[in-house]
């Protein structure tokens, strides 16, 4: 059944079934059974029948594509197996960046899945990214934590990849995702461990045709053209700075851009994302901020400032991996508090 809806979705624009998918589709299933019923007459019109199981599917190691819905309710499959069908609803999911690695040991009541049990989770290399996911509660909600990203640099570039885990948070029934990030800090009101909340992006990448939205689409994950006016939602982002003032901390709101990396950018480049508008820059967030646009999840995103990028070849200083993480390890136990705080306030 997991199949024919595949094939459905493996349709051209116009609705006529592309080839090129059948022969794709046969490779991917070869050392699996099924029947395949082709009906030629009406281009639209194949059946096919499988007998797996979407977890046995994913537990044949099957490879899993992130841009196909029928594969990741196989994730999803395996997932509540593993943990429960209970623990593994979610109503917040949340994503730590370098910045706020310390939440997920925070999850009260956790049951941790690490990536590696998870069928089409990559492994995470970067340093200060566990590679976990954590589920629980925090704040009084039901949360699932992911202890570590996936970097589009990591993965050659596969953004629909790395947003695989923003998919499947979506398949557990999460409506709300927060985000965090390690950012150098362009404004020059941005000093080291100040949090920044995030109220629009510049997704580079994607502008030079690098978007997890390219490629196939299947409609059951949203739309094929998806407007991103609003990405970072209104009344959390208020709820934040409300949150904030009573903590007695000033929050300052700005642009994001994320860059391709790995390598950090260079002055030139840190004064053109300065003078389109950005006040803050990484190398991560924006793809998964767009995948879960598409698929109506509600946004609330952060970046810890680790470093102020260099804005004059004579005046720049070394930006280095080890001072990113140094910073994010002083400043994210009281971000992560924050943001604990703010979920406790959040009304779902
Ligand atoms: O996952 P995030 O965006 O917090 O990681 C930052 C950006 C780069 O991946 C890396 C650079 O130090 O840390
Ligand atoms: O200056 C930076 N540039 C890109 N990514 C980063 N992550 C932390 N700091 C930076």
């Amino acid at each position: 059944m997991g199949l024919a809806s595949t094939l459905f979705r493996r349709t051209s624009s116009t609705g006529h079934y592309d080839s090129t998918w059948i022969q794709y589709f046969a490779d991917e299933k070869k050392n699996h059974s099924f029947t395949m019923l082709l009906n030629f007459n009406k281009s639209t019109t194949m059946t096919f029948e499988n007998n797996n199981s979407p977890t046995q599917a994913a537990q044949h190691n099957q490879k899993i594509d992130p841009r196909n819905y029928d594969d990741l309710l196989s994730v999803v499959a395996s997932i509540r197996e593993q943990v429960g069908s209970e623990i593994a609803q979610a109503d917040i999911g949340i994503i730590c960046g370098s910045g706020l690695g310390p939440i997920g040991d925070t999850v009260e009541n956790a049951t941790i899945l690490p990536f590696s049990k998870i069928p089409g989770f990559p492994a995470t290399h970067v340093v200060g990214h566990k590679g976990n996911l954590v589920f629980g509660t925090l704040g009084g909600k039901k949360v699932v934590c992911l202890q570590g990203r996936f970097h589009p640099y990591e993965h050659n570039m596969d953004l629909a990849l790395c947003t695989l885990p923003v998919r499947v948070m979506h398949l557990l029934g999460i409506k709300i995702m927060i985000v965090s990030n390690a950012a150098g800090g362009i404004n020059t009101v941005l000093h080291h461990g100040d949090l920044m909340l995030i109220k629009d992006h510049i997704f580079l990448p994607a502008l030079a045709g690098f978007s997890p939205l390219v490629g196939c689409n299947d409609p059951r994950f949203g739309a094929r053209f998806v407007s991103v006016h609003d990405a970072y939602d209104k009344q959390l982002r208020q709820l934040s700075i409300d949150v904030g003032r009573k903590r007695g901390m000033t929050l300052y709101e700005g642009v994001y851009v994320m860059s391709g990396g790995p390598q950090y950018e260079s002055p030139a480049e840190v004064s053109l994302f300065k003078t389109v508008g950005a006040d803050a820059l990484g190398m991560s967030t924006c793809h998964e901020v767009t995948v879960a646009r598409q698929c109506g999840i509600k946004v609330l995103g952060f970046s810890l400032i680790t470093n102020i990028a260099n804005l004059d070849a004579d005046q720049s200083v070394e930006v280095s991996h080890e001072e990113v993480l140094d910073i994010a390890k002083q400043a994210g136990e009281r971000a992560s508090l924050f943001v604990a705080d703010i979920i406790t306030e959040i009304s779902l």
